[in-house]
């Protein structure tokens, strides 16, 4: 008859239980710190999980190393060869996090309760950890699911909306949301006249009232702001920050757009890590003035180029912008272009008129296939 192991000693099993939590926890939260460091370029995070990763060090310097090492027992442990399929497979970066999110807690959690065993002020020190990775993992996920759909929903994006800081947070936020309602894909923050502190404070509020809403989050002109808030992406034109320093900063999960306004600089920007273009402006708006205006022939240009464009990854979505409404969203689509770019069409009492009025012309402008951008990169 086959007889069961004797059971180990109490205070052993805990010793032991704690090693591999200790174990598991820290890979954990550097498996999750090496996502956010060269993955998502994320400072912020990447500082909370070292820091997470030393408190972890530093709570389990209360239990005698000795003593952990001395209750290591790989080769006696029934656990090591039960794998699941799952664990063998990664698809991408978000289930890497995922599952290291999860087994950190878990790990964490039992650190918690078999450190009650041994060391109260251990287990209370545990607990605090704990309770902080709940809000830094929420954060990182977040922007590991965030930046996984963003391509593809720039790429279905049609109606693009730029806002001002508006009278108060609440008056902004309250505007992203009747954006979005009135069918609005994409929201830009563009207030070149409100201080920093101002500009990325509404810039913060932004990402969240846009998360909320399903619209994507851009800021215009400040790569700076637009890391520091997590929004979707940054626009930036071109006598601004070059596309690749821009991209250093927000890193190569957020959008970048960049204002184009002849051809040598679409080709250009076709060929940097931009993510779409602005082309325009196109014809007199009230939102800002110009001597110059492209038009619909330089419309023409850019949507025959991207027509003709033997591959669809040397091709970005393409927005006209500059004094777009109603009145000649005809000549746009005319000239090939199913995405505009509008501050003044979209922020009056007539917005969800217009919106659909935009929306029903551009959509008569068939998508370019998606583009893929990791061969550009
Ligand atoms: C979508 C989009 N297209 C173009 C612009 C204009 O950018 P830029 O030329 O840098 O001018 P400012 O907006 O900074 O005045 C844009 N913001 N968005
Ligand atoms: C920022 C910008 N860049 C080119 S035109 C323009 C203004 C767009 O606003 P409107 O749609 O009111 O002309
Ligand atoms: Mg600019």
């Amino acid at each position: 008859m086959k007889t069961e192991p004797s059971p180990i000693e109490f205070p052993n099993a805990s010793m032991r239980i704690l090693d591999a939590n200790a174990n598991r926890a820290a890979e954990g939260l550097r498996t999750m710190e090496e996502s956010a460091r060269f993955v998502l370029s994320a400072h912020s995070l990447t500082a909370q999980l070292k820091r997470l990763r030393h408190d972890l060090t530093e709570a389990m310097a209360r239990i005698p190393r000795i003593n952990l090492l001395r209750a290591r027992d790989t080769s006696g442990d029934v656990g090591t060869t039960a794998t699941t399929p799952g664990e063998q497979t990664r698809p991408d970066i978000n289930s890497i996090v995922a599952a290291a999110t999860g087994r950190t807690q878990q790990a964490l959690r039992c650190l918690e309760e078999y450190g009650k065993t041994i060391d109260a002020g251990f287990a209370s020190q545990i607990e605090r950890i704990r309770y902080r990775c709940y809000d830094v993992f929420a954060d990182l996920e977040q922007i590991c699911i965030a930046g996984n759909g963003r391509l593809a929903r720039l790429n279905d994006a049609r109606l693009y909306a730029l806002i001002d800081c508006g009278s108060s947070e609440e008056a902004m936020v309250q505007r992203i949301a009747s954006l979005a309602d009135a069918g609005v894909d994409i929201v830009q923050l563009r207030d070149r006249n409100m201080d920093d502190r101002t500009l990325y404070q509404r810039a913060v509020a932004g990402t969240a009232a846009a998360r909320r809403h399903g619209v994507l989050w851009i800021i215009n002109d400040r790569a700076d702001i637009a890391a520091a808030s997590m929004a979707d992406g940054v626009h930036v034109g071109q006598e601004e920050l070059p596309v690749d320093q821009v991209r250093r900063i927000v890193g190569p999960q957020a959008i970048i757009g960049l204002s184009t306004h002849d051809v040598d600089q679409v080709h250009n920007a076709f060929a940097s890590t931009a993510d779409y273009i602005g082309c325009g402006p196109v014809f007199p708006g009230q939102t800002k003035q110009f001597d110059h205006f492209p038009g619909c022939p330089f419309l023409l240009e850019v949507s025959d180029m991207i027509a003709l464009a033997e591959d669809r990854c040397l091709t970005r979505p393409a927005f006209a912008i500059g004094g777009i409404g109603p009145s000649n969203i005809r000549d746009v689509v005319e000239a090939g272009f199913g995405r505009v770019a509008v501050t003044g069409a979209l922020a009056g009492d007539d917005l969800s008129d217009n919106a659909a009025t935009l929306r029903r012309s551009l959509e008569t402008v068939l998508h370019d296939e998606p583009f893929e951008r990791a061969t550009t990169r």
